[in-house]
């Protein structure tokens, strides 16, 4: 049977949040949606601009006239504004008697904007009680609570466990607002805190994610699924749905995600590799899960949040001296090899700019020469084995540092605020001239596999890999 759900929700004209995300939301995992309309929101990614609230008997009119034509078997509450609207909602509630209701308790907006009138939040704990299950992020979780906002896991649980109790209902607890390599959520009641661990993606495509997550979990369950079931398989989706979401290029803010990733691999002329079916996008897909190791490693992220030690930093960048400088004797050798002169010139062009940026480092960051650390040492003689294998293997073990780096640095920079220590460093990697530089190097190594034997391809993948595989050892040593 193909469930039937209601969302009750404030809008997003910019479809990445509210109710144009619980239709995607709830169509993405196979319901059927609808949508009344409680606000609506005048924002993008970048905020709320103004909110517009019909009369509160409209709100009225529209939910009975879903009810009296359709049988509901799941309703999602997001956005409920002001007590008027949640009277409305309360009194529909109890005559229609929904088999599932999922409240999401929309207080704020990622942006910040309130979504929710501060007079309201009594009205929405004691909605609480009369729902199967509360959505609430760290900050909703703390008012409905009425503690401090937490900020350790532990404290959340016990937040979590304490409205479970209060209100004799099922709490999704939600981590992303906590700091950490992972972003793990969990199915609590009085009695038993089921958590379910996910990676935390790098990324400022967030808007949205509460939104989708309480769809997704409203129309799980009336499928059948357990709530601890239907929060494993929403979660995963939702993990994928945030790592998307930065290739849909929507809006200058807080993106959103991508709810129909799954399905694109699915519809031929949407797959991320047709189209272009090249050997560089294969590579890159391939490595995946090294790139998921990469950005989930400690040092990554807190370089990313500004929380890294200087010294460890500063150890970093002297070994990235060390790495610079046989880097750009390694393009000097490319260059030689290269056969096409505007690639023997796009590799000696490279070596420069890598050896000014080892100077740079000198200058800036790192007092004396040190010795090169083991992972530093094991992936420069990996570049220098592949150098031995000729101009193929050699370009194709050269290009992970560019476009990693290239990759690493658009997201992290997006982390990039006034007065974090790294920020001049991570403009280093998010210049669109070094992002230039990591896609024409993609190209060159893109023609020449195209060219190579099978036996070549087959060698420039192994080192591909291993250079992915090197970056990550680098990344994990400090
Ligand atoms: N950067 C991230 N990577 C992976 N999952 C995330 C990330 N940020 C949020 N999430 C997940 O998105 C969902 C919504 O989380 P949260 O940000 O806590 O709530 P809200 O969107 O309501 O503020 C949760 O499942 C959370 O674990
Ligand atoms: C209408 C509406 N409802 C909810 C949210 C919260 O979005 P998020 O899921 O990012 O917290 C929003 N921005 N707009």
């Amino acid at each position: 049977m193909t469930p039937r759900v209601l969302s009750i929700a404030g809008t997003d004209p910019s479809g990445g949040a509210g109710i144009q995300a619980d239709l995607k939301t709830i169509g993405a995992f196979g319901g059927y949606g609808m949508a009344v309309v409680t606000a609506l929101v005048a924002q993008n990614t970048e905020g709320v601009r103004s909110v517009h609230v019909p009369p509160p008997a409209f709100l009225a009119e529209q939910l009975d006239a879903v009810s009296d034509d359709v049988v509901i078997d799941a309703v999602k509450l997001g956005m409920l504004h002001s007590t008027p609207l949640i009277d409305i909602v309360v009194a529909w509630l109890e005559r229609v008697r929904p088999p599932v209701v999922v409240l999401d308790p929309v207080m704020v907006a990622t942006s910040g904007d309130r979504l929710l009138d501060a007079a309201a939040e009594a009205a929405i704990r004691r909605l609480c009680a009369r729902v199967d299950l509360v959505t609430p992020n760290l900050p909703e979780l703390a008012v409905l609570a009425g503690q401090p906002e937490a900020t350790t896991w532990a404290a959340a649980v016990d937040q979590a466990q304490a409205l479970a109790a209060a209100t004799d209902t099922v709490v999704l607890l939600k981590g992303g607002h906590l700091a950490g390599a992972t972003s793990a959520d969990a199915v609590v009641t009085a009695e038993a805190v089921r958590p379910v661990e996910g990676r935390r993606v790098i990324t400022t495509t967030t808007h949205g994610t509460g939104c989708s997550l309480s769809s997704a979990m409203a129309t799980l369950r009336a499928s059948g699924f357990s709530w601890f079931d239907a929060l494993g398989h929403a979660k995963e989706w939702l993990t994928g749905a945030i790592e998307h979401g930065a290739a849909l290029e929507v809006g200058r803010g807080n993106g959103p995600i991508d709810h129909f990733h799954h399905l694109r691999e699915h519809v031929p002329h949407l797959r991320a590799d047709v189209g272009s079916p090249t050997w560089t996008g294969r590579a890159w897909d391939d490595s995946a899960p090294v790139r998921d190791r990469v950005d989930a490693c400690e040092f990554v992220r807190r370089l990313g949040d500004g929380t890294l030690e200087p010294e460890r930093f500063a150890w970093y960048l002297a070994q990235d001296a060390v790495y610079l400088g046989e880097y750009a004797e390694l393009l000097a050798r490319a260059a030689a090899l290269a056969g096409a002169p505007e690639e023997q010139a796009f590799w000696a062009r490279g070596s420069v700019a890598a050896q000014e940026e080892e100077m740079r480092l000198h200058r800036a960051w790192v007092a004396g020469m040190p010795a090169a650390a083991p992972a530093t040492r094991a992936y420069l003689d990996h570049l220098h084995a592949a150098h031995r294998h000729g101009y193929e293997v050699l370009i194709a073990a050269l290009l992970p540092c560019s476009w990693l780096y290239a990759d690493l640095g658009r997201r992290l920079v997006a982390q990039d605020r006034p007065a974090h220590p790294y920020g001049a460093w991570l403009r280093t990697y998010a210049d669109p001239a070094f992002l230039d530089a990591a896609e024409t190097a993609r190209s060159i190594v893109d023609r020449v596999a195209e060219a190579a034997s099978s036996d070549g391809r087959n060698a420039m993948t192994a080192a591909f890999a291993a250079s992915m595989r090197h970056e990550l050892a680098f990344f994990e040593a400090p």
